[in-house]
């Protein structure tokens, strides 16, 4: 069995998964949703990312052009193909099959770790149980993806939940998983572009993003790394900026006095205060001058717009 550490990111195709930021992987094949009408040597896999066989016919062209080999929601007790797939040599996704429980579904990652050569992702579908997925992550050391084809919604609440990567636009989640939930909200309340496999990426990649920089440990190393997770940090900051000087403006029209007139220096230096309690390392005196300056430009975009 492999060591903690070694369990904890596995790389799939230019992707780690399990340290650093969560990733949003599409590319997701299931030549069993395809109910096996063409064998992997008929069916285009090249540029996918994970793929699923229908059969041990596949496992050949699986191992020749994927980056990680699926070990399905609806097959987990075929032992003999899930004994191949594990032995192909590539990262093994390892789906809860529905009714599983924690304990069942890592016995299974861990049968696949030894057949294989250790990278074993759990990967939780259909409709996710984020629970559980939280609760194998953390009993196992594993890296956990959620793949959230079937409500793209849930995108943040798994990223939250400790999800290191989301799988959108997985061809057939409900027949891929047997769930019978077939019906795609497209990202109800996310801010969703529209519906479609473009729109559904975009939301996962903001939650990755946004959710991400809030609440996932993160120890960059290098310094790509460190401005990637500055960038996703700065990401974040920018949106809850643009939701202050809204809120703040709305602030200006109700006050019976607004803008730089209406100027309340005492609830500034309350803000600040309360701010330092959770930006101990930059105190008071290193945050004032940066509140005073995202004050003062929400102020100035208060006027502008009540003068036009
Ligand atoms: C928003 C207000 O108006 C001004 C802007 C503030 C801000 O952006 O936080 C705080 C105090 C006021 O100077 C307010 O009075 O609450």
């Amino acid at each position: 069995m492999s060591s903690t550490l070694e369990r904890r990111a596995v790389p799939v195709g230019g992707l780690l998964v399990g340290e650093g930021p969560a990733v949003v992987i599409g590319g997701r094949v299931s030549l069993r949703a395809r109910r096996g009408q063409a064998g992997a040597g008929s069916v285009a896999i090249e540029g996918a990312t994970l793929v699923e066989p229908y059969s041990a016919d596949d496992l050949p062209a699986i191992a020749e052009h994927a980056d990680a080999v699926v070990v399905g929601a609806s097959w987990t007790r075929d032992i003999p193909l899930v004994r191949a797939a594990a032995g192909l040599g590539l990262p093994v996704v390892v789906e809860r099959r529905r009714e599983a429980s924690v304990a069942e579904w890592l016995e299974l990652a861990d049968y696949c770790a030894a057949e294989g050569d250790g990278q074993v992702i759990l990967c939780e579908g259909g409709r996710p149980d984020l629970g559980l997925m939280r609760a194998a992550k953390v009993a196992s050391g594993r890296p956990v993806l959620a793949d959230v084809s079937a409500d793209v919604g849930l995108s943040a609440a798994a990223v939250a939940a400790g999800a290191d990567g989301l799988i959108v636009g997985s061809p057939d989640p409900a027949l891929a998983q047997g769930t019978g939930a077939g019906t795609a909200s497209p990202g109800a309340g996310t801010g969703s572009a529209g519906p479609g496999p473009g729109a559904d990426r975009l939301v996962a990649e903001e939650a990755v993003v946004l959710v991400g920089a809030l609440l996932r440990d993160e120890a960059p190393a290098t310094l790509p790394e460190c401005r990637q997770a500055i960038d996703r940090l700065d990401a974040a900051l920018a949106t809850l900026l643009e939701r202050r000087a809204e809120l703040a403006g709305i602030v200006q029209r109700i006050k019976p006095v607004g803008g730089f007139a209406g100027r309340d220096l005492g609830r500034e230096r309350a803000l600040v205060a309360r701010m330092a309690v959770r930006a101990p390392a930059l105190g008071e005196a290193r945050l004032a001058p940066i509140m005073n300056a995202v004050i003062e430009a929400g102020l100035h975009l208060a006027e502008e717009r009540a003068a036009e």
